[in-house]
């Protein structure tokens, strides 16, 4: 094929205006009309496949000749300053990598599939396969690598897997993964390996919602930064005496551990001094609990988080929120406060776990969750067992009825102090307390290892709480849910409502006279039935339980008076007919008389009990 071939089929398809010389030196030529450059690309693909086949059909000899263009005689000039030949060969080498990249991609996908990642973002780091391939991906110190092998963890948890490599290259994430997932590993690896040595002050700051959670953080991050320099530190309590030692911890600390109200209110002392402007990394856990509550400026958490974000401005930091399920208030305020943000979801957003079997126990009314629950403990409970329920005051109630069935059970909530939820939490952890009882928030990322059961006594206020979803989300997950769950209707207002605020529930009690009402119903809806439930023998047992309990403590008061020689106090025999002066009856006449009762009534009422003696 000589050069007027090899141009004829390159021009295939060209319009030439005219034929502007004849023969130069035996050679044609030609001017172009001036192409488009739209134009220009499509014919450049044509040549390039029409290349293609005549290199299949001839065995690619025409095409090395014509790709050793070294010798520019041979490129074919179609516009100034671009030859055919140098485009090709560009174009070419742009469609390889280009069908590699797909290649990459695809193959990326795969893996994510397989180990139930998703992300969304722009040129999102591929994920992890090893923790060792840190060492020579991004250059973490084989220490570190390690030290994460030393804890236990052979190889990375799905969220783990994606998370860390986008930290690692410094990008802005949202992952939401399952509780117990190893979300807190997840972000103290790439923190770890970023802060490098120490350089005084803080540089990364963890902010979560409950003093636990930020204890059980500082113990992770003290493991994970074993054989670093880095110091690690978690805000304690807050008292006025510790102000100044809390400021100095925190001014010698390269990561610090804190709820966001300790943090602010440090941070509003005048007498404290604590700069955040050499944060890097400011990474908030539990983001889905923290945002709770009402979505506008107001709440007081994104008051907190605007005025540490304002304290830790700088060009160099990084945000990473970590949370359990996904709530489009964290997505929003992500989306708009985070520049280039990789979304990272792990297994099907707010689904529950596959791992553990979950039932779903129809109880009627407030009432009947009392009744199930001791028909559970009845049945044996094998603890530790974990109990969820809407508020502190919930709380304290169950726990008033639990404490006298003869198990041990305790609570944790924002009443108790904090050696007293350290304590608690420390019982359990050993065994001494079989059954805890916590609030949501109180729970919320605790890791409790080897927990029996755990019961949701009451779900927690979220629309993703909200009955029917938690009937798919368990169906989804391949556990058991009868189907009239499933086909429960619920009237959308009542669910929005559901959404934004927790129902009223009536008070856990097995006092007959406190029955629920129907406004209490938790959505159940359908078929729920309002009225009075049968305690039958609980309240009775109950009831035995209470009476035997004080009769106990009679004996035991009457048996230390006896042993200190002092006779118990007996009570005085009121003789028949003799005036009874007692305060309280005096409070309950006045009373009558307020509400327009005679007071003669009451009189009658003693003549009878006269009578009757
Ligand atoms: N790669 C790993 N391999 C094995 N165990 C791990 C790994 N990463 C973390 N863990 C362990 O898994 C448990 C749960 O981890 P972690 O508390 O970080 O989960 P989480 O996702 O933060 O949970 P939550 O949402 O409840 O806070 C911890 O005991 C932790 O030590």
């Amino acid at each position: 094929m000589d050069a007027y071939d090899i141009f004829k089929k390159l021009t295939k398809g060209l319009t030439f205006k005219q034929r502007v010389l004849g023969v130069k030196n035996n050679e044609s030529t030609f001017k172009a009309l001036p192409v488009k450059k739209e134009e220009l690309e499509i014919k450049e693909e044509l040549q390039s496949e029409n290349e293609e086949e005549n290199q299949s059909a001839s065995g690619g000899s025409d095409q090395s000749d014509l790709e050793s263009g070294d010798n520019n005689d041979g490129d074919l000039q179609i516009l100034e300053g671009v030859t055919v030949g140098e485009k090709r060969k560009k174009k070419k080498k742009e469609k390889t990598e280009d069908s590699l990249k797909k290649q990459e991609l695809a193959e990326q996908n795969r893996y994510r599939n397989e180990h139930g990642i998703k992300v969304v973002g722009r040129h999102v780091p591929p994920a992890l396969q090893d923790f060792s391939e840190l060492v020579a991906r991004y250059n973490v110190k084989q220490t570190l690598v390690d030290t994460v092998a030393r804890c236990g963890y052979t190889e990375p948890t799905p969220v783990q897997r994606q998370a860390v490599p986008c930290m690692m290259e410094d990008r802005q994430i949202l992952a939401c993964a399952p509780t117990g997932s190893g979300k807190t590993c997840a972000f103290l690896v790439p923190v770890l390996h970023s802060l490098g040595a120490p350089t005084g002050g803080p540089r990364a700051l963890v902010l979560c919602p409950t003093r636990e959670l930020a204890h059980q953080i500082y113990r992770e991050a003290l493991r994970l930064s074993e054989g670093t320099e880095l110091r690690c530190s978690v805000v304690r309590n807050i008292k006025e005496s510790k102000v100044k030692e809390r400021e100095a911890t925190i001014r010698r600390s390269d990561i610090v551990i804190s709820t966001p109200n300790r943090l602010c209110y440090l941070l509003n002392r005048d007498s404290v001094n604590i700069s955040l402007n050499k944060i890097r990394w400011l990474i908030i856990d539990e983001a889905d609990k923290l945002f709770e509550g009402s979505p506008d400026e107001t709440s007081a958490f994104r008051q907190q988080l605007e005025q540490i974000m304002e304290a830790s401005a700088s060009r160099a930091r990084r945000m990473a929120m970590f949370s359990a399920t996904h709530t489009p208030a964290v997505a929003k305020w992500c989306r708009h406060n985070m520049r280039g943000l990789i979304n990272v979801t792990v297994g099907q957003r707010n689904a529950a776990t596959n791992l553990v079997d979950q039932e779903l126990l129809y109880c009627g009314n407030e009432n009947g969750k009392l009744v199930a629950f001791r028909q559970l403990v009845q049945q044996g409970l094998k603890p530790p067992v974990l109990v969820f329920v809407q508020s502190k005051d919930r709380a304290k109630q169950l726990f008033k009825e639990l404490i006298y069935d003869g198990i041990n059970v305790d609570v944790i909530h924002a009443d108790r102090t904090q050696a007293q939820r350290d304590n608690v939490v420390r019982s359990f952890r050993v065994g001494r307390i079989w059954v805890l009882i916590c609030t949501e928030l109180m729970g919320r990322g605790m890791d409790f290892h080897g927990v029996n059961l755990v019961v949701n006594y009451d779900f927690p206020p979220s629309a993703i709480a909200y009955i029917h979803s938690i009937a798919s989300v368990m169906k989804q997950s391949g556990c058991a849910v009868p189907e009239y769950m499933l086909a429960l209707k619920q009237n959308p207002n009542k669910r929005k409502k559901l959404a934004k605020k927790a129902p009223r529930r009536s008070e856990i009690s097995t006092i007959l006279g406190k029955r629920p009402d129907n406004r209490e119903q938790e959505g159940l809806g359908h078929g729920a039935h309002a009225g009075p439930v049968r305690i039958g023998n609980f309240t009775r047992t109950i009831e035995l339980l209470r009476r035997r309990k004080l009769e106990n403590e009679k004996d035991t008061k009457e048996e230390k008076s006896k042993e200190n020689g002092v006779k118990p106090a007996k009570r005085r025999k009121i003789q028949p007919g003799e005036q009874v002066n007692r305060k309280k009856n005096k409070n309950k006449n006045n009373n009558q008389k307020k509400k327009g009762k005679s007071f003669k009534k009451n009189k009658i009422k003693t003549v009878v009990n006269k009578k009757a003696k």
